[in-house]
């Protein structure tokens, strides 16, 4: 699908971004969208222009000033090089696995972040969780798309379900195969705005995206389960549905990690996270402390036992992820350590 002929707006253009550098014909910069990332390129999309770029920008040296799909970018309107990005509206990005922990740049300026999960056996609170703090940290509204509403009986009883576990969120339920899908979900697609697709295997995205773009030749591009070609595709990841907006396609969105999500965590559980601040101790473990204001709150019922084993679960693995690999292998040399010398009986260790 070509974006030529677009205008800015057309390609997500808002005040936000307007605040940050007004375009205008005789300006020797103009702004585009970034709608690919290749190694040192960018394929880019403006007015009248549709193009690739290299995607060095000069004097920029933070581990988040490197484009990736999705931003806008100021470039020479002569020379066509990078001049600065423009501040984002979210960000989802995840630290590599490995010594260096290398920041990975997945999507910028994402208004909205579907996540999409069925009304049978796929259905569950962790996971949809888990999710949510994945929008929340990098600053994007979730809505919750509850496909294969045909198929159940009780759709009401799993939108209350998911509605119960962020005050507000948005829950909506249809089948996913219907062309009707893209009048419930038009809100969030209409022109200028993007959104990205988050879901297990099989909930219906690839047949939500379908709906959503007109059924047109769009499926094609975006690749399901194909890890192969990834570094050498020149394709988009930036598609037009056809209410006019965009969807964000990129297999990184399927690598998100919970690793360094505090803020994210906090949002999603903003009812135990309150709690935990009124606790005796700054440090409770809220396991036997006095004055421990969770343990009150599951006693007196007003806490569900269930979600604060997911929270205590979700911030485990993201101080687990957020450990250096390095700092993990440590451990475990210690910890094989340890097991060697308890092995040669060596272990002078009480035990309790
Ligand atoms: N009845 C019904 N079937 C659906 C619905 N949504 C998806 N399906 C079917 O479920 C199967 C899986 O759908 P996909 O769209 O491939 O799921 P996906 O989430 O893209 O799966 P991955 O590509 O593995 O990530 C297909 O056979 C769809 O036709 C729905 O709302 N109702
Ligand atoms: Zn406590």
């Amino acid at each position: 699908m070509t974006s030529r002929f677009l205008s800015l707006a057309d390609l997500g253009w808002t005040p936000y971004f307007a605040s940050q550098f007004t375009p205008s014909a005789s300006s020797d910069e103009r702004a585009v969208r970034v709608m690919a990332v290749h190694r040192g390129h960018v394929t880019i999309a403006g007015e009248d222009i549709d193009t690739t770029i290299q995607s060095h920008l000069p004097g920029a040296p933070g581990e988040e000033d490197r484009p990736t799909v999705g931003d806008w970018l100021v470039i020479e309107r002569t020379s066509l090089r990078p001049v600065r990005l423009l501040k984002r509206s979210s960000l989802f990005k995840r630290r590599a696995a490995g010594t260096g922990r290398e920041l990975q740049l997945i999507a910028a300026n994402v208004d909205t972040l579907f996540v999409v999960t069925s009304c049978n056996r796929d259905f569950n609170p962790a996971r949809l969780e888990r999710y949510l703090v994945l929008a929340s940290e990098a600053g994007v509204m979730p809505v919750v798309v509850l496909t294969k509403a045909d198929l159940a009986d009780d759709v009401a009883d799993y939108a209350k379900a998911a509605r119960r576990l962020l005050s507000g969120l948005v829950v909506e339920t249809l089948d996913a195969r219907d062309p009707d899908a893209a009048a419930v979900l038009a809100a969030w697609c209409g022109k200028g705005q993007t959104v990205a697709l988050l879901g297990s295997s099989g909930v219906g995205k690839s047949t939500l995206v379908n709906s959503l773009s007109g059924g047109d030749a769009l499926t094609g591009a975006v690749r399901r389960g194909d890890t192969k070609g990834r570094h050498t595709t020149t394709g988009r990841s930036l598609h037009r549905l056809e209410q006019g907006g965009w969807l964000l396609d990129t297999p990184g969105m399927r690598e998100l990690q919970l690793a360094d999500v505090q803020e994210g965590l906090d949002e999603v559980f903003n009812d135990i996270a309150a709690l935990a601040g009124e606790c005796r101790f700054s440090d409770c473990a809220h396991d036997s402390e006095p004055g421990c204001a969770i343990k009150e709150a599951l006693e007196n019922g007003s806490l569900e036992p269930e979600r604060l084993a997911r929270w205590l679960k979700l911030a485990a693995e993201d101080a687990h992820n957020r450990a250096s690999l390095a700092e993990r292998r440590s451990r475990e040399r210690a910890f094989s350590k340890m097991a060697r010398s308890v092995i040669r009986g060596k272990n002078t260790r009480t035990e309790r």
